[in-house]
């Protein structure tokens, strides 16, 4: 399997030209972009505190007085997901009680995946011991960098084990992987393993989730549909900051794999600031009028 970059980059440059989506319309995508993101925060500094003003959040993404505006007053708009580290679960669990809000986990190690397999085994079993839905693992770059695919297999497969109940997304850290021949290969293993979503980034990556290997990583999704007639989900994560990317990456995944791609079940996005940029865009939608970015803090 190769890759070509140039005929990737060309699909990517054109994709913009094929839908506008403004005015009543951008406001739609965006709420469905709200309910598809993994609110995360994924940093040393993270406290009980943040995490449970980050799941308050989660619960009501955007302001009262912008939802009513809208018209989604008992709607229950809420994002996909809670993203935090495997120490913050219990907190996050216990702060979305009720809400139906999963709580995902990074955890093998995370960022870099360079701790001993049994430790990273367990971190994923304390994570679904203190009630994590979802478990996002990271996995070993040297297997892809190395041509090692069957060792990237049996970890993932591992991984999935330790799991369970849990859902798997496997982060790929695609900004370490070199090529996009190695990105496809990595997520097309990933998958067969047992992943039920590959994810682009781990967010601290030099170059984190960019559209040319989302797109790779897409057809991916949609080969391994067409071989095994088994969906896998997406995630781009890292960097994902502004209203305008959401939208791309949105007619990325329509354009690709369809409306079923543009629901939580199936796409998420891991971002930890992109919900700020969308509140402000839809006050602006509401009011005729942009506030500073600093009024629409996320924890
Ligand atoms: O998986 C989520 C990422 O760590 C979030 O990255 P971000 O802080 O660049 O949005």
């Amino acid at each position: 399997m190769t890759v070509n970059l140039s005929a990737t980059e060309r699909r990517i440059a054109s994709l913009a030209g094929r839908r506008t989506v403004k005015k009543d319309w951008q406001a739609a995508w965006l709420i469905r972009a709200i309910e598809c993101i993994d609110l995360t925060t994924l940093a040393g500094d993270d406290t009980p505190g943040k995490v449970e003003r980050l799941c308050a959040k989660a619960r009501n993404p955007l302001r009262a007085d912008l939802v009513e505006a809208l018209g989604l007053s008992g709607y229950g708009l809420k994002t996909g997901a809670v993203c935090v580290y495997p120490m913050m679960v219990g907190t996050a669990v216990k702060a979305l009680e009720d809400s139906g809000i999963p709580v995902a986990s990074v955890a093998t190690g995370f960022p870099a995946g360079l701790t001993p397999m049994q430790q990273r085994l367990d971190e994923i079993a304390y994570a679904v011991g203190e009630g994590a839905h979802e478990i996002d693992i990271v996995i070993s770059r040297r297997h892809v960098l190395t041509g090692n695919w069957e060792a990237l297999y049996d970890e993932v497969r591992a991984m999935r084990e330790a799991c369970g109940e849990a859902h798997m997304k496997a982060i790929l850290a695609t900004g370490e992987l070199k090529t996009l021949s190695n990105v496809y290969k990595a997520s097309m293993v990933s998958m067969m393993a047992g992943a039920d979503f590959v994810k682009t980034s781990t967010g601290m990556e030099a170059v984190n989730a960019t559209l040319p290997v989302s797109l790779v990583m897409v057809r991916s999704v949609r080969d391994y549909l067409d071989f095994t007639g088994q969906v896998c989900g997406f995630k781009p994560a890292g960097g994902i900051r502004t209203a305008k990317d959401a939208i791309a990456w949105l007619v990325l995944m329509k354009e690709e794999l369809g409306g079923a791609w543009l629901k939580p079940d199936l796409f998420r996005f891991g971002a930890s600031s992109l919900l700020g940029d969308i509140e402000r865009q839809i006050e602006h939608y509401v009011t005729g009028r942009y506030s500073s970015s600093d009024r629409h803090g996320m924890a």
